[in-house]
């Protein structure tokens, strides 16, 4: 009973606990609940408060809520089971109460047994015993119901002991909700710390906002008190305004009253003007039809001054092609300027070339320099970049033609690098037959026309192609080749029925590039080529001057070129120059000074062409001339002998007497015409040495220094100085020709020399015959003096001049052209 008691005292003792530890759980919730509410609240609050709480806190609340949630739900869940375990608890206690009354009862029962057995032991012995076994038996039910009660207590107490164990593990669940609910506390500790530090950061915000804020509504007050000064100010205007604009309408509305008596008296006005417009109307008619006729009559007028304008243009071609007669007469250097088109990656938008007119005039400009103005240049002909190869070769066709008729022409092509000279002359690189230059078109054209006239009569077309480079003549075709190069073609044609022949040279020059040393920025090899090329053209510059200031001296030997463009410059021929333009805007101070110098050369009077032709007399110098050569040859060959005996004799014969001593003496110092005549020829030879690259030229020379000792009239020759080179040789030639007839007479007079005395004979008469001749000739052909510096001989010398370089073709250009192909 004690051991039940105890038990059940324990068992209440340990439902205190329980309930305590349930309390201390609800105390928890409630707490919890608390703390939820706190802070479901405080995030409510800061959710509302703060609108940037970052989403991954919240999703740390709601998880935390949701946790919370569970917990609460789990603690219910206890709650309920203790509550179940409380009244099963209570129900056992309630039976164990129940019991222990019964068994307090029981006790008692016993107690009031014993005391009555004791009674009844005291009253009766036999029903003592009777009693004794009943109460044994009574006993022994107690016992079985107190084994039975202990049964009971036992169940119970298993029972109690499953609740113990229950509740230790529900106890556990509690010890392990509890650590959770720390964890939870602590992390709610930290949400706390957080939404703590987010309220402090929030109100710093806030506070800032708040300044902000107020910071804000002062200036908006102060603003509102500005904008209240303003209202004020402008209310104040409008009544000041309102006040004028009364004052104004009434104005205006004495204005409107003036108006419309204005307007009243305008319509009466406007009713007079348009009865005055309708008179002016009929003037107008009347006056159109005035003008009407009035242009009729003007009309006619104007056909009359078109007529007169056709005539006019009439006139002036008329004039045009007299002017170029004129030019063909005084033998002008006709002048060619053409333009090259563009080349593709050049600016067509940078032109300086600004017109081209029809008849030869060009108008240069500097689009950079537009307050220059234009320059104007008139030559013969102006061809523009559009104009074909064909176009230009029809041009100068009947000019190349006339080489067949015994005419020197020299084409030549001049202007600076890259302005299309090659083109002109040759055609491009590869060329087609469309696009062949003059020298392919001009040969062409000789040979069609000779082959065509090869019944009447027979044509020698010789070809020479030489190079002028570095001031040295190189003969192309002999061997080596260039692509800048000295065309020549040599015409010899004889008349099959006259026999008359005549000898034509077509020069066709390619020069090189005008531009300046100093501009092309060249040094070494290149620099002494271009200083070649710029000397060459300074020296056929200063030629053109001096041919168009009719000097009486032109320096054709400053340069090989103008050497080699002797007889094309100088000489009776027809002469043409290319000057190329290039159009480009960058060029154009190189084509302006390429244009004056075409200018200059247009100026150039060459004098009226002359064909070379030869009559049969002419033919008969020329025998004779070569009758004449050889006779010398043989006299000076004789004349050595002669020396030579001479002075065999001298070194034999010391022992011979004064008189014979002093006749030879006498012999050798009246002999100088022989030495003369051995000068005769060394000069001959030394000018073709000296220009033997050269034939063409050079054999003239020696052929002038020929003819020249021959004739002793022609010694106002060798002081004509014009002719440069050819007068150098005149002189050689003037005073070896009277030596020569100084040593002729003596020969002749001193008869000594028997052996050549033949000879000498042969050569009097042919000396005669051949003065007779050229007198003859010459006559005939004598230009008109170029200069009055030139002395006018009774022998004339211009003649004999031309003879001797035109009228006569060189006896050895036809060899040296030959030389070529
Ligand atoms: N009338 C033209 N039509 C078409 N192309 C042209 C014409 N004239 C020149 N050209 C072109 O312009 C370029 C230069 O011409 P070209 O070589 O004939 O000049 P150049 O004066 O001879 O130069 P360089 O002095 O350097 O030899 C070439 O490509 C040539 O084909």
């Amino acid at each position: 009973m004690i051991r039940l008691l105890k038990e059940k005292e324990d068992t209440i003792q340990l439902m205190k606990e329980k309930e305590d530890i349930f309390m201390s759980t609800k105390e928890k919730e409630d707490n919890k609940a608390d703390l939820k509410k706190g802070t479901v609240g405080n995030m409510k609050q800061s959710t509302d408060e703060d609108i940037d709480t970052s989403t991954k806190e919240k999703g740390d609340i709601i998880r935390l809520m949701k946790e919370n949630e569970d917990y609460n739900n789990t603690i219910m869940k206890l709650k309920l089971d203790l509550e179940a375990l409380k009244s099963l608890h209570e129900e056992n206690c309630k039976l164990l109460e129940s019991k222990k009354e019964d068994i307090i009862k029981l006790l008692a029962d016993k107690e009031d047994n014993a005391s009555m057995i004791l009674q009844l032991k005291q009253d009766s012995l036999t029903k003592e015993n009777e009693d004794i076994l009943r109460l044994m038996k009574e006993k022994e039910d107690g016992n079985s119901i107190i084994a039975k009660v202990k049964l009971e207590m036992e169940a119970l107490r298993s029972s109690y002991e499953e609740a113990c164990k229950l509740l230790e593990s529900k106890e556990e669940d509690v010890v392990r909700l509890l650590a959770d609910k720390e964890d939870n506390a602590s992390v709610i500790l930290q949400l706390r710390q957080e939404l703590e530090a987010t309220k402090r950061l929030h109100e710093i915000h806030s506070q800032q906002l708040e300044t902000r804020a107020s910071q804000v509504k002062e200036e908006l007050e102060h603003r509102i008190k500005e904008v209240e000064l303003m209202l004020e100010d402008s209310i104040k205007r409008k009544r000041e305004f309102e006040e004028v604009s009364k004052s104004r309408i009434q104005f205006w509305e004495q204005k409107g009253i003036v108006v419309n008596q204005f307007v009243g008296l305008q319509v009466q006005n406007v009713q007079d003007l348009r009865l005055c417009s309708v008179s002016f109307r009929h003037e107008i008619l009347n006056c159109q039809k005035r003008w009407l006729e009035e242009l009729a009559g003007l009309g006619q007028n104007l056909k009359v001054v078109t007529n007169a304008a056709e005539k006019y243009h009439a006139a002036l071609a008329e004039n045009r092609k007299l002017f170029n007669e004129i030019q063909e007469l005084k033998g002008n250097i006709r002048v060619y300027c053409r333009i090259r088109p563009f080349q593709p990656g050049e600016d067509e938008g940078s032109n300086s070339v600004e017109y081209i007119g029809d008849n030869g005039e060009l108008v240069l400009s500097n689009p950079t320099k537009q307050k220059e103005g234009g320059k104007n240049f008139t030559f013969n002909k102006v061809f523009g970049p559009t104009t074909t190869q064909d176009m230009v070769f029809k041009d100068i066709q009947p000019l190349i033609r006339s080489v067949l008729d015994g005419y020197n022409v020299c084409i030549f092509a001049y202007g600076q690098t890259g302005s299309g000279k090659t083109y002109t002359m040759m055609g491009p690189e590869k060329a087609t037959e469309k696009e062949w230059g003059v020298n392919y078109r001009a040969l062409n054209d000789l040979f069609n026309i000779s082959h065509a006239r090869r019944d009447m009569i027979t044509y020698e077309l010789t070809v020479q192609m030489i190079e002028i480079y570095n001031e040295q003549i190189r003969d192309l075709l002999g061997g080596g080749g260039s692509q800048k190069n000295v065309v020549t073609i040599h015409v010899r044609g004889q008349d099959l029925k006259t026999g008359n022949t005549s000898r034509g040279a077509l020069h066709l020059v390619d020069l090189a590039g005008s531009e300046r040393v100093d501009r092309s920025a060249v040094t070494g090899d290149r620099l002494k080529e271009a200083q070649h090329i710029n000397k060459s053209l300074a020296a056929l510059g200063d030629v053109i001057f001096s041919l168009s200031q009719k000097n009486a001296h032109v320096p054709y030997r400053n340069s090989k070129l103008t050497q080699v463009l002797q007889t094309s410059l100088g000489g009776h021929a027809k002469t043409l120059m290319f000057v190329q333009v290039n159009p480009d805007v960058s060029s154009y101070t190189e084509t302006l000074s390429t244009l004056k110098f075409a200018e200059r050369v247009s100026g150039v009077e060459l004098g009226v062409a002359r064909t070379n032709k030869e009559g049969k007399e002419v033919k008969d110098v020329r025998e004779l001339m070569d009758q004449l050569s050889m006779l010398k040859d043989t006299i000076s060959k004789k004349d050595d002998e002669i020396e030579q005996l001479q002075l065999l004799n001298t070194s034999t014969s010391k022992l011979k007497s004064n008189r014979q001593a002093d006749h030879i003496l006498k012999h050798s110092s009246s002999s100088p015409g022989i030495t003369s005549l051995g000068k005769v020829s060394s000069v001959g030879s030394g000018a073709a040495s000296d220009l033997d690259n050269f034939s063409d030229t050079s054999d003239r020379q020696s052929e002038a220094g020929s003819m020249l000792s021959i004739e002793p009239e022609v010694s106002g020759l060798g002081d004509v100085e014009s002719d440069g080179r050819l007068s150098d040789a005149s002189d050689g030639g003037n005073s070896t020709g009277a030596e020569t007839d100084s040593s002729v007479s003596s020969v002749v007079d001193q008869g000594q020399e028997k052996a050549s005395s033949a000879a000498k004979e042969r050569l009097t008469k042919t000396v005669s015959r051949v003065q007779k001749l050229t007198v003859r000739k010459a006559s005939g052909l004598r230009p008109k003096p170029r200069d009055p510096a030139i002395p006018k001989p009774s022998v004339p010398t211009g003649a004999r001049r031309n003879t001797s370089t035109q009228g006569i073709p060189p006896a050895r250009a036809t060899s040296s052209a030959k030389r070529g192909p």
